[in-house]
């Protein structure tokens, strides 16, 4: 078998130094609508069990960020004032912090009608995209980073991003050109996940 060594050593390096990066690490410049565009059109290869492709992403990017901090902290106000929940500063950042980020693409999981495949591959398959669109932006030199934090898990909030009862809401791919480089990050050995049975 021969193998490519350039190859090899672009992917594994590619993996190896892909990092979250964070809003607070974005210098403000917009990342080209272009790059983005990749970004999406590498996720429809990601893997899909029978294909039914169950990802559905809407990019908010310009006066869309301003949009989707409106639209998120609304909601956010009506679920939490109902429930007793609700805390300004929690409000405050929902409402302006969008703005931070160069595009923010909403990651959601549509079932397909037939439910043709468990509830649980058509989530991994959706995390798969967001991996391509993570190894993406690090090979562009763009720095993204999944939150479910916010509305993520909000019922109220999936119909703002046109998801139903089956769906779900995963959470926010956040896009930005870093400003500084970004420190590394730390895993545990391998030898500690993986067991080999020869
Ligand atoms: C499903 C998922 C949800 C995440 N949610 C958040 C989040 O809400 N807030 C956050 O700061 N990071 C979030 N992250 C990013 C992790 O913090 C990040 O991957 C982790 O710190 C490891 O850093 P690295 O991606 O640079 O290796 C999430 C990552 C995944 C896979």
């Amino acid at each position: 078998m021969d193998i490519d060594a350039s190859k090899t050593e672009l992917v594994n390096n590619l993996i190896r130094t892909r990092r979250s990066v964070f809003q607070q690490q974005y210098s403000g410049e917009r990342v080209d609508d272009a790059i983005v565009a990749q970004m999406l059109e590498n996720a429809r290869w990601a893997p899909t069990h029978k294909l039914t492709e169950p990802w559905q992403f809407i990019v908010f990017t310009g006066d869309g960020l301003r949009k989707l901090g409106e639209q998120q902290a609304a909601v956010y106000k009506r679920v939490t004032e109902a429930n007793g929940s609700f805390k300004e500063e929690r409000y405050q950042n929902l409402l302006t912090k969008t703005v931070l980020s160069s595009h923010i693409i909403a990651v959601g999981m549509k079932r397909d009608e037939k439910k043709s495949v468990p509830e649980l591959e058509e989530l991994g398959a959706v995390f798969c995209a967001v991996q391509n669109m993570y190894l993406t932006a690090a090979a562009y030199g763009i720095g993204c980073y999944l939150s479910s934090g916010g509305v993520t898990y909000f019922e109220e909030a999936k119909e703002l991003f046109g998801l139903d009862k089956d769906d779900k809401l995963l959470g926010f791919l956040h896009i930005g050109i870093p400003k500084t480089q970004v420190p590394d990050s730390k895993r545990k050995p391998i030898e500690d996940k993986a067991v080999w049975v020869r």
